[in-house]
C-alpha cells in the first residue's frame, strides 16, 4: 500500500502545485496592482502625515479641485483610472521592497524623537507674542509645521532633516546659527559630524550627518603633477579629483578625493599656515608636506618645538638642514633670505637676455618651519634678532623664486606669529577639536560642518586662498623613532625618506646585486 499511495500523494501535491502556480500566473497582474494600490495608500497616509496641520485644507482642496476638473473633461474618468492602474502596477512591481521601506514612514520611536527635537527648538525659533494663529514654532505645535524632509539611518537616529525657520530668525549671525546647531548636533546624536546649510533666502536649514573621513591612509606616494602636493583627504562631492591610495585594511587601491595644495610660480597661494591644538597633528602634517617635497625638490626645517620630531630627515638626500636651536634657526633663514635673493637676481637676468630661467633658481625649495612662535619668544628673552622678520623675504618673494613657506604653530602662539606670516600664508589648515571661531579665525570663513566630537589626529579643515572650507584628514606619517606610533606606518614612512649620502651608500666591496 505505502509503495502505491507515495507516488499517488506526490502525484497530487504536483497536481496541486501546478494548478496553484498556474492560477498565480493568471493573478499576477491582479496581485501586483492590489500590492501598488496599497503602497500607495501608504505613500498618501504618509504624505498626509507629514503635511503640517495649516496646510493640509489648501491640499484637500487641491485634490478635490484635480478630481473634479478629471470628472469634468471629455474622458477625464478613463484617463484618471488608467493613471492610477499604471501608478499602481509601477509601484506594486517586483523589487519594490525598497520603496516600500522608504514610504513606510516614520515609526512611533521616530516620530517622537521629531517630536522632541521640534520642542528643543521652540525657544530658539519662537517669538513672543506672535501674531500667527499657528506659527510655525510652538510649544504646543507639532513637528510637521517646520519639518520638511528627514531621514533616519537603520539604527534610529536622524541622518538628515530639512526645517523650515521663521522670517524674524537672524540667520545673517553666527553666533544664532551655531546655537541652532550646536543644539541640532546633541539632539540628533553626539559623536557623528554634522553639515548645515543655511538657505537664507528660503529660510530653511538643512541638515545631513557626515560620513566619517579615512583615517587608515599612511605616507605613500601620491599621484600628483610637479607642484602638487597633497594634504590630506576630504569628502567625496567636496573636490572633483581623486587619487588611489593604500588604506590600511583595504584590499587593492582605493580612490579617494584628495585636499591638493598648489605651489609654484603661478600659485595664489605659495605659503601654508597650519595651526592646531596640541598633539593635534600638525608635525606630522609638516613630515608629510616634507616627503612629498624632497621627490622633486630641496627642504630645510626649522623646529621651534625642539623635540626632535624631524630627526629622521637629518642628512637625507636633498634635506638642507634640521634646525631646532635660535643660532642655528637664525643663519638657516639668513641663507634662506640670500638664496631667494639669488633666485631672483638670476631669474630676472635670464629673462632679460631672452634665456630660460637656470634650474638652481627655479627648483622647488621648501622652508618648513614648525612652532615658530618658540623662537620668537627665545629672542625676545636673550635679546636677539627675531627668525620670524627674516622670514619676511621668501614669504613676500618667494613664489617667483620657486620658495615656499609652510609655518605650523599651536593656538597657544598665535599671538606672536608675525605680521608675514599672517599676511602671506594663503593656504591655510586648522586642525583638532576647535571651536567654530577658532577655525573661522585662521580659515577666514567657518567650516558648514561641526562641531566635531571625538577628532582623530590629523583631523581638521583646510583652505586653499578663498576657496571652500575643505574637511581635512591628514595621511598618518609618524616620527619613525616614535615607538608610540604603528609600526606599518613608520615602515611605510621609513621607505620614503631619501638616502643619507655617505651613510646610506652601498658597500663597495658587496658583490653587484644580479638582475
Ligand atoms: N594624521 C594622523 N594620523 C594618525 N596619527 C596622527 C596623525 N597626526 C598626528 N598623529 C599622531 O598624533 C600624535 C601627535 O602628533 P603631532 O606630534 O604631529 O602633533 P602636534 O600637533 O605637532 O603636537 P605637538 O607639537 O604637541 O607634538 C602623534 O602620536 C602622531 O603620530
Amino acid at each position: 500500500m505505502s509503495r502505491w499511495a507515495l507516488p499517488w500523494r506526490g502525484g497530487g501535491r504536483q497536481f496541486v502545485r501546478t494548478g496553484a502556480d498556474g492560477m498565480l500566473d493568471v493573478l499576477y497582474p491582479v496581485l501586483v496592482l492590489v500590492r501598488g494600490a496599497g503602497r500607495l495608500a501608504t505613500l498618501a497616509k504618509t504624505r498626509w502625515k507629514r503635511t503640517p496641520k495649516e496646510r493640509r485644507g489648501p491640499a484637500l482642496f487641491l485634490v478635490v479641485a484635480c478630481g473634479l476638473v478629471l470628472w469634468l473633461m471629455p474622458y477625464g474618468p478613463l484617463i484618471a483610472v488608467a493613471s492610477f492602474v499604471a501608478a499602481a502596477a509601477w509601484y506594486g512591481r517586483e523589487r519594490a521592497g525598497e520603496i516600500v521601506e522608504e514610504d513606510e514612514g516614520p515609526g512611533e520611536d521616530e516620530l517622537a524623537r521629531l517630536q522632541a527635537l521640534y520642542e528643543a527648538l521652540v525657544p530658539y525659533f519662537a517669538m513672543p507674542d506672535d501674531p500667527h494663529a499657528e506659527p510655525m514654532y510652538a510649544h504646543d505645535g507639532e513637528w510637521g509645521r517646520a519639518f520638511e524632509e528627514f531621514e533616519f539611518s537603520p539604527e534610529g537616529r536622524l541622518s538628515a532633516l530639512r526645517l523650515r525657520y521663521p522670517a524674524h530668525f537672524r540667520d545673517g549671525e553666527p553666533e544664532e546659527r551655531l546655537r541652532v546647531e550646536q543644539l541640532l548636533a546633541a539632539k540628533s546624536g553626539r559623536g557623528r559630524e554634522y553639515r548645515f546649510a543655511w538657505d537664507e533666502e528660503r529660510n530653511r536649514l538643512e541638515m545631513t550627518v557626515l560620513a566619517p573621513l579615512l583615517t587608515g591612509i599612511h605616507a605613500q606616494r601620491f599621484v600628483t603633477a610637479p607642484g602638487e602636493t597633497v594634504l590630506g583627504f576630504t569628502d567625496g562631492g567636496a573636490v572633483r579629483r581623486t587619487v588611489p591610495v593604500a588604506v590600511a585594511g583595504m584590499d587593492g587601491a582605493v580612490d579617494v578625493p584628495p585636499v591638493v595644495w598648489r605651489t609654484g610660480a603661478r600659485s595664489t597661494e605659495p605659503h601654508l599656515l597650519a595651526m592646531g591644538v596640541p598633539g593635534s597633528g600638525t608635525s606630522t602634517l609638516l613630515r608629510s608636506v616634507a616627503l612629498q617635497a624632497l621627490r622633486r625638490g630641496e627642504v630645510l626645517v626649522v623646529d621651534g618645538d625642539g623635540g626632535g620630531e624631524f630627526a629622521c630627515l637629518a642628512a637625507r638626500r636633498g634635506v638642507l638642514g634640521v634646525e631646532s636651536s635660535l643660532a642655528g634657526a637664525l643663519a638657516s633663514f639668513e641663507w634662506v633670505v640670500r638664496e631667494t635673493e639669488r633666485r631672483l637676481l638670476a631669474a630676472s637676468r635670464a629673462r632679460q637676455v631672452g634665456e630660460q630661467v637656470p634650474e638652481d633658481a627655479r627648483s622647488p625649495l621648501w622652508v618648513l618651519v614648525d612652532r615658530p612662535a618658540v623662537l620668537t619668544h627665545l629672542a625676545r628673552a636673550e635679546g636677539q634678532r627675531d627668525p620670524q622678520e627674516l622670514l619676511q623675504v621668501p614669504l613676500r618673494h618667494g613664489r617667483a623664486a620657486g620658495v615656499s613657506v609652510v609655518v605650523a604653530e599651536q593656538f597657544e602662539g598665535a599671538e606672536d606669529l608675525g605680521q608675514a606670516v599672517r599676511a602671506y600664508t594663503r593656504a591655510r589648515v586648522v586642525l583638532g577639536p576647535v571651536t567654530r571661531d577658532q577655525a573661522r579665525a585662521v580659515l577666514g570663513e567657518a567650516p558648514q560642518s561641526g562641531p566635531a566630537a571625538d577628532t582623530p589626529p590629523g583631523r581638521g579643515f583646510a583652505r586653499l586662498g578663498t576657496g571652500p572650507v575643505l574637511r581635512l584628514q591628514v595621511p598618518a606619517t609618524p616620527d619613525p623613532y616614535d615607538e608610540a606610533a604603528g609600526e606599518a606606518e613608520r615602515e611605510a614612512v621609513r621607505a620614503l625618506l631619501p638616502d643619507r649620502p655617505g651613510l646610506d651608500d652601498p658597500d663597495p666591496e658587496a658583490p653587484l646585486p644580479t638582475a
